[in-house]
């Protein structure tokens, strides 16, 4: 409903003088990234703009001259009421007067760089200029990965260059094709800075494989599991779980355990159990079992704190707001903000904090009772019916066996998306996919959600006005111990579920998953390794 709602207010009807306009931004000075929330920021706050959605973020070889440094880059699409060259004008004024950049030559170093790519009047007709100060399309658009890149997630896969009518994905493809590495390009999720004061980032490369499917070469990210709930410390002890110090020798045990062959660790501190019909620990619990472990965790100089990520597991917003004041980078929140109506309002005060958008249906009690997803195609289990291509769908991944399946997941999961950045201005830049294992899915489901996970990167719907799509987003997927592993090896005691669970995370792996989630690090620290060996041509 709000989907559509909102599709008819941002839908520029011919009378309202809305234009659409697509600005690619790159940055290589200094923060770059302080200097691209700037500049998004001057754009939001002129009257005459505002912002719709803005890609991922991008770090790039230099192209032309290339001796400087890498650029972070990235595509915003905002609506005006200003022509062509009196956007311009907001551009350069950004670039030279507000920022201050300094032009010393052309392709050198700059604090900020605006380009007008694509230009939309309120007709949605393609604007085309050629005069000297501005040519719209951009005229080198369409040899630039870092532009084309950014720009492919937010416009549909069939939209054409205005001048060649070609579709604007296949020169991307075409450039992606000729497998030139300063082509390629990191998707960085930005984390808060440390007292080390280095810019700290997820990073993930893809690449096109031979089976012209875009993969994830990059590393796999380890989430080791750190519950500080009363039945989640193997050693019976009941008052365990509450005391800091064995936690942070756990803490110690995880970072001896991954680093040795990773280069990093997160580390996901959960105080309030989320089982199917488990009892939900009352706030003050769970702050009293998380905050003041994250507060001694980011103060114990004994642990190599650039390469510990923290994520903090609770659907709460206070929670999450007190977490992220005392250290944490990611909040993990299976229920994809719909437990919390302020969770959204917090995640997107912190551009640098990272947020996992998880698909669940119903609440803790009710979700298992919600775990039908035969033979309804997303379309129709939604109120609003198909009525024009507004809601039509794509699936990059034409080889996924079953589409109605994904696209119902890949359609509840958008809606959450559309609520988190459309609604509630989270940047795309900070979102982490999850299908949710064992949250509202049952048996067999699991399997075949982790088969398709790769057939969710390519999920995307929608039209000009209003597009969603998952590209470049990184998943995450939580398998460790669970119940439909359990339910297949016939084992009901969860903490010998570890071995399975290995097999099942270099699945994970095998079919796409960027980040898997577990409770033996020791292990699993091997099996990812040995995953991603085999199946990421890094
Ligand atoms: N990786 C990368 N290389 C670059 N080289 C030149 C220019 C100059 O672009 P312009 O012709 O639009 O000024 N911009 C970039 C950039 O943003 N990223
Ligand atoms: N992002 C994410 N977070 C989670 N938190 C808890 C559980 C429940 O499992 P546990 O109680 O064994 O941790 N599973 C997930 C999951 O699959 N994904």
């Amino acid at each position: 409903k709000r989907f559509i709602n909102s599709n008819i207010v941002t839908q520029s009807s011919p009378t309202s003088s809305l234009n659409l306009a697509f600005l690619a931004f790159g940055s290589n000075i200094d923060d770059r990234f302080d200097y691209v929330k700037q500049a998004l920021d001057l754009l939001d706050k002129n009257p005459d703009i505002k912002i719709l959605d803005v890609s991922s973020i991008f770090e790039s070889e230099p192209k032309y001259f290339v001796d400087q440094d890498p650029f972070m880059n990235g595509v915003v699409k905002i609506n005006t009421r200003l022509p062509p060259s009196e956007l311009l004008k907001v551009c350069k004024d950004i670039e030279y007067n507000q920022l201050k950049r300094v032009k010393e030559f052309d392709n050198g170093p700059r604090s900020i760089d605006l380009d007008i790519i694509l230009y939309f009047d309120n007709n949605n007709q393609p604007v085309i200029m050629n005069e000297s100060e501005l040519i719209i399309p951009h005229p080198r658009m369409l040899e630039r990965t870092f532009v084309l890149e950014p720009l492919v997630e937010l416009i549909p896969p069939t939209l054409k260059h205005p001048i060649t009518q070609q579709p604007i994905l296949s020169y991307l493809n075409l450039i992606y094709s000729k497998k030139n590495e300063m082509d390629l390009l990191w998707k960085l999720i930005p984390l808060p800075t440390l007292a080390s004061g280095k810019p700290r980032f997820l990073r993930f490369m893809n690449k096109i494989s031979r089976d012209a499917c875009r993969k994830t070469v990059s590393p796999t990210y380890l989430m080791g599991i750190l519950n500080t709930t009363p039945d989640s410390f193997s050693d019976g002890k009941t008052n365990n779980y509450k005391n800091i110090n064995k936690q942070l020798l756990k803490v110690h045990e995880f970072v001896q355990d991954s680093l040795t062959l990773h280069d990093n660790i997160i580390i996901d501190i959960g105080g309030c159990s989320t089982r199917p019909n488990s009892i939900q620990a009352p706030i003050e619990e769970e702050i009293d079992r998380t905050i003041e472990l994250i507060h001694r965790i980011r103060q114990d100089t004994t642990l190599p704190q650039d390469k510990i990520i923290l994520s903090i597991d609770t659907y709460r917003s206070i929670v999450a707001k007190k977490a992220i004041e005392a250290g944490v980078d990611i909040i993990n929140d299976i229920s994809g903000g719909t437990f919390d109506p302020d969770m959204f309002s917090v995640v997107s005060k912190y551009a640098n904090i990272a947020y996992i958008l998880s698909h669940i249906r119903g609440d803790i009690n009710t979700m298992n009772k919600m775990s039908n997803y035969s033979n309804t195609s997303s379309l129709s289990s939604s109120s609003s019916k198909v009525k024009d291509n507004t809601m039509k769908e794509y699936l990059f991944d034409k080889k996924s066996s079953s589409h109605d399946f994904i696209k119902t997941i890949g359609y509840e999961m958008s809606k959450f998306y559309h609520e988190a950045i459309g609604v509630h201005k989270l940047r795309r830049w900070q979102i982490i996919l999850d299908p949710g294992l064992g949250f509202a899915k049952n048996g067999q489901v699991n399997v075949q959600l982790i088969r398709q996970t790769h057939a969710l990167k390519h999920y995307s719907r929608g039209n000009l006005q209003e597009f969603i799509n998952f590209r470049n987003l990184p998943i995450l997927l939580g398998p460790s111990r669970k119940k439909f592993i359990g339910h297949i090896i016939q084992e009901d005691d969860a903490k010998k579920r570890d071995f399975a669970t290995g097999t099942v995370v270099s699945a994970c792996i095998g079919f796409g998953a960027d980040i898997v989630r577990i409770h033996n690090v020791r292990d699993n620290s091997q099996g990812i390794k040995m995953a991603d060996a085999l199946y990421k041509e890094f």
